[in-house]
């Protein structure tokens, strides 16, 4: 590797990736950490509009810093498959665990709860 290394192998560089992916989780009730290509990204993107949930996405591969970011999640998560969803800063999991919730109508509560949700939803669980 000589003198120079990978920016995401290099632990400065992690432990700044590990404290934006934090701050990211902090700065909005739902945050979902995505890829712009990702079908099953699109389909839990899809089923928080439809539930008409405000979310913040964060499209890995197209930051810059991406990688590193993809990086602090499995680390922080043990996750690195995308999406990677939050909802009040606790970690949710992928598609199929944000499915499964909205399956047992626990969803919706989660995302109420967090304000994400607009004085409620008529909607306790919807088909995507
Ligand atoms: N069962 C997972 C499937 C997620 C998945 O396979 N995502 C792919 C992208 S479509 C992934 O993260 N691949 C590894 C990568 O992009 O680094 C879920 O429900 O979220």
């Amino acid at each position: 590797m000589g003198i120079s290394s990978s920016s995401s192998s290099n632990p400065e560089s992690r432990a700044m990736a590990l404290a934006k992916a934090k701050e990211i989780v902090a700065s909005a009730p739902v945050v979902v950490f995505s890829k712009s290509y990702c079908p099953f990204c699109v389909r839990v993107k899809k089923l928080f509009e439809q539930l008409g949930a405000s979310f913040k996405a964060i499209e890995m591969d197209v930051e810059s810093d991406g990688a590193e970011l993809q990086d602090a999640l499995k680390e922080w998560t043990g996750q690195r498959t995308v999406p990677n969803v939050f909802i009040k800063g606790k970690h949710i999991g992928g598609c199929d665990d944000t499915m499964a919730l909205n399956t047992q109508g626990k969803l919706v509560p989660l995302l109420t709860e967090a304000g994400a949700i607009a004085g409620g939803s008529s909607k306790s669980t919807v088909t995507a």
